[in-house]
């Protein structure tokens, strides 16, 4: 639990941008290119993406939506039966210990088409969201004990993941060809890449 709060403080915004989002960016150039194009067609190139811009790019609510469904931060949420129920038939008495598998539920091939792709597209006309309405997608939990912190957390996500997308190319180091990029997490109370993402920037905005 110390790591989850500890990543929740400080760590969880950079865990999703730089080795989920980013890395699924940089894995799926056309993804990338096309965040980059709603970027520069709303936003330009003469100015950095502001919080006010926001509620116009769908297709970065997209990206973000589909990294935290195949990268959720907290992948098993732990929680306590405050009375006997019965789900899909499993009698659970009261006080019981309940873990979820947030990840597996994202990675579920009977709730999502081709599960283990990154496919932002996905969530065109879906209204699937990431607050705890849609039991397929629950990356801040679902109910009373669900995350406090989403507007926040996701505004955050959305600003800086645009900011980087918006202001820098990205390339891989030594010629590295993005299918060659490792994704492989290291399972716990946290997610966390196996080998650390190295990312090359270059400068693309105007001023
Ligand atoms: C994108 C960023 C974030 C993600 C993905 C995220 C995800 C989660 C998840 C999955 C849970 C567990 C929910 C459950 O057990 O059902 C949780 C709980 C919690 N989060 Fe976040 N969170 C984020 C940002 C934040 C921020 C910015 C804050 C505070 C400013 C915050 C505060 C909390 C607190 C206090 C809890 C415990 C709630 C409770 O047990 O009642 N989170 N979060």
């Amino acid at each position: 639990m110390a790591n989850f709060f500890a990543g929740h403080a400080g760590g969880l915004h950079g865990h999703i941008i730089n080795n989920g989002a980013l890395a699924e960016l940089m894995r799926h150039p056309k993804a990338m290119k096309k965040l980059q194009k709603e970027l520069e067609d709303v936003v330009g190139l003469e100015r950095m993406v502001e919080e006010s811009d926001l509620e116009k790019l769908d297709y970065l609510s997209m990206v973000v939506k589909e990294t935290l469904r195949l990268h959720p931060v907290a992948p098993l949420l732990a929680h306590a039966a405050t009375e006997d129920c019965t789900v899909n038939g499993y009698h659970i008495p009261k006080k019981s210990y309940v873990i979820i598998n947030a990840w597996a539920i994202g990675r579920d091939p009977s709730a999502w088409t081709d599960a283990e792709e990154f496919i932002p597209e996905r969530f065109e006309g879906s209204d699937v969201d990431v607050r705890g309405n849609h039991y397929q997608l629950i990356s801040f939990g679902s109910g009373r004990r669900r995350c406090p912190g989403i507007q926040l957390g996701l505004t955050v996500v959305q600003l800086m993941l645009a900011q980087l997308v918006h202001c820098f190319d990205w390339e891989l180091p030594n010629n590295m060809l993005p299918e060659e990029l490792d994704m492989s997490e290291a399972f716990g109370i946290t997610m966390a890449r196996v080998k650390r993402l190295i990312a090359i920037p270059s400068y693309r905005l105007h001023k």
